[in-house]
């Protein structure tokens, strides 16, 4: 039997670094920090700090992918992972690998695959200086091509050792203890590896702090977690501004108190600051902003600094649950915090946050010990679950394809991002290969599908009996679109519709299901969505550029949607008088004959509204702002 072969390249450099998920979307360092960047960099990053031991020779999971341990300024410090016996060399390159691609200093552009790191191209193009290689990006694909395979079992282990040998001496250099990492060792071993000494410095120097992380890590993931890895989660994101674990109770940091301070001390905890910065259409997320969801909005008076007692005597749910940037908050339950009530109208502060706890949710049971079911999905259920506590949603995604995981990517990519009170916002998650099993733990939404409320009504289900409570329900799906729609790259929902809108028992509106989700704008070679297999789902809902012309979704096509939904939850009535699910060709007839919904039966003051939703040119039709600005500047009058 091959012995089982797992290898840790570490591989280092200075300068910009991008990644791309298959051989044909390429991501530039700067699009995967703010745009896909952070969700992607921090998915990666969860993946294997949940489904893998890191650290020399010990990755369990399955994806041969990178992880990033903390982004510095143009600095990535990276490992990359990969496990021959599951994977082979063979099947890298083969979506969904990650590529790294490597842009040092100046001008140098290449792009590295883990073939070429295991066959030492990677240290060929690393050696070379910056400042004397300009290579053009389209050089990219050769050095593929040029990459001799490796399928030989002697050279691959040849290999290995020559890597292995690399990293135990950089890593002996490395290590805290090594006093002797002076201006003759540097020399040596730059001499030995015919590497430049302020590289080998600077190589030194991310291996000691990574190697830091790697024992924390290893110390902190329990030891059952990468086989029954659907309740771990990493414990911490962001190591460069890390507190411990045992600081980390009551944590929210304005901004620039993040930005300022290299570690957050048990004072900071204490004291909670919260930046006032309402999100607003024209305030989209920052990198760094984390928009507090969850149970409670963090109430303005939570801003004053809390007494050590009281700071002692909390209980052990969590409050809030933030997240975003990577860094997934729990601001755990204060006595002083808890006591306040609610408020309603709070606005939604955006404060960065650090640190995430290692967590577990189990699945909540009937009475007859069934899993509670929320619904169900094209992939698979959603489960009840609980967590610290909490109720949350558990959306398992089943017996996906392997190539399936990027649309998987994609979905927590977007969800991870779309950050809104509006939103069931994204928790946490993981991936497993084999089996195939995706779970997303959202924010529990306690209510109902807006079509059970709209059209299946039950006694239990929230209900939209007045006229206050339709605007009002149709001005927080218009914010939610506003703010998606503001993000930068804009997100495009896709799929709005009333099941994919959920309505809480406090009529507060929350979309969900990000799984036909894009980002619009971006290069076609950039979005995720162009994708083999994908497919845009076409219902009553899609405009008619998707229906008729085959068009890409866009904001315009979401802004469809949501008229539609809107005049439904206005007439309860179903928008095109044709059945829940006629075939695609009925609804191109219809659509066709009609042009437009017929929209007399809605409140006249709706009808420019409506108009303005159902303009059959997606270039004429209102964008989500201006529909919102049009329902707010209507006037109702008692009688209506
Ligand atoms: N956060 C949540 N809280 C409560 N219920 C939820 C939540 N998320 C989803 N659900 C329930 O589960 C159903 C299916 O969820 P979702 O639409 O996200 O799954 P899906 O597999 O992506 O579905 P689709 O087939 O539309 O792609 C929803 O319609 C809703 O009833």
């Amino acid at each position: 039997m091959r012995p089982k072969a797992i290898y840790m390249v570490p591989y280092y450099l200075v300068g910009e670094v991008s990644c791309r998920l298959d051989r044909k979307h390429n991501y530039s360092y700067a699009e995967l920090v703010n745009d896909l960047g952070n969700s992607i960099t921090n998915i990666i990053t969860r993946v294997l700090l949940r489904n893998s031991e890191v650290g020399l020779g010990s990755y369990k999971g399955h994806y041969p992918f990178f992880m990033s341990s903390g982004v510095e300024q143009g600095v990535i410090d990276f490992w990359t992972f990969f496990d021959d016996s599951k994977h082979g060399i063979k099947k890298v390159g083969s979506p969904p690998c990650i590529y790294l691609y490597a842009t040092a200093k100046d001008n140098l552009k290449r792009e590295l695959t883990v073939n070429d790191l295991c066959s030492g191209v990677a240290d060929e193009v690393l050696q070379q200086r910056p400042a004397t290689v300009k290579v053009d990006k389209s050089d990219c694909h050769n050095i593929q091509s040029k990459t001799p395979a490796v399928d030989d079992h002697d050279k691959k282990e040849n290999l290995a050792k020559e890597m292995k040998s690399r990293i135990r001496a950089i890593t002996a250099f490395a290590k805290p203890s090594n006093t002797s990492t002076d201006a003759q060792s540097t020399r040596n071993l730059s001499r030995k590896f015919d590497i430049d000494p302020d590289q080998i410095a600077s190589m030194a120097d991310s291996m000691q702090r990574a190697m830091k992380e790697v024992s924390r890590v290893k110390a902190e993931v329990p030891q059952n977690s990468p086989s029954e890895c659907k309740t771990v989660f990493p414990k911490k994101a962001e190591p460069t501004c890390a507190t411990s674990a045992a600081d980390a109770e009551v944590i929210v940091v304005s901004d620039e108190k993040l930005h300022g301070a290299p570690t957050i001390s048990a004072a900071d905890c204490k004291t909670v600051a919260i930046k006032k910065e309402p999100l607003t259409s024209t305030r989209t997320p920052k990198t760094n902003d984390v928009i507090l969801s969850g149970e409670k909005s963090l109430p303005e008076s939570a801003s004053t600094s809390s007494s050590d007692d009281e700071f002692e005597s909390r209980s052990n749910g969590p409050l809030l649950f933030c997240s975003g940037n990577g860094k997934t908050l729990l601001i755990h339950r204060h006595r002083s915090l808890s006591s306040l009530k609610p408020d309603e109208d709070a606005p939604k502060h955006c404060v960065t946050a650090l640190c995430v706890e290692l967590c577990d949710y189990t699945v909540q049971f009937t009475d007859e010990n069934e899993p509670k079911i929320l619904g169900k999905g094209a992939y698979g259920k959603v489960y009840l679950g609980k967590y610290s506590g909490f109720d949350v949603a558990v959306k398992e995604l089943e017996n996906f394809r392997f190539e399936d995981t990027l649309d998987i990517f994609k979905e927590i990519a977007i969800n991870d991002r779309a950050r809104s009170p509006n939103v069931a916002n994204l928790l946490a998650f993981n991936i497993n290969e084999q089996p195939p099993m995706a779970r997303l733990l959202l924010e529990y939404v306690d209510g109902a599908e807006l079509r059970e409320v709209l059209f299946d009504v039950k006694p239990d289900s929230p209900n939209l009996d007045s006229l206050e409570k339709r605007i009002s329900t149709v001005k927080q799906l218009l914010a939610a679109l506003q703010y998606l729609h503001a993000c930068e790259p804009p997100i495009i929902h896709g799929d709005l519709e009333p099941d994919n809108i959920m309505i809480t028992h406090d009529l507060r509106v929350k979309i969900c299901d990000f799984g036909s989700s894009r980002y619009d704008g971006l290069p076609e070679q950039l979005d995720p969505v162009d994708l083999p297999n994908f497919t845009l789902a076409t219902t009553i809902y899609s405009a008619p550029e998707i229906l008729l012309y085959d068009q890409d979704i866009t904001a315009k096509s979401d802004v469809w949607a949501a008229s539609c939904v809107a005049l439904e939850v206005f007439v309860r009535e179903r928008s095109w008088p044709i059945g829940e699910n006629p075939s695609k060709e009925l609804m191109k007839k219809t659509m066709l004959r009609d042009r437009s919904l017929d929209y007399r039966c809605a409140p006249h003051q709706l009808y420019d509204f409506l108009e303005g939703g159902f303009q059959w040119r997606p270039q004429k039709r209102f964008s989500a702002e201006e529909l919102s600005d049009h329902l707010q500047g209507i006037t109702w009058s008692s009688t209506d």
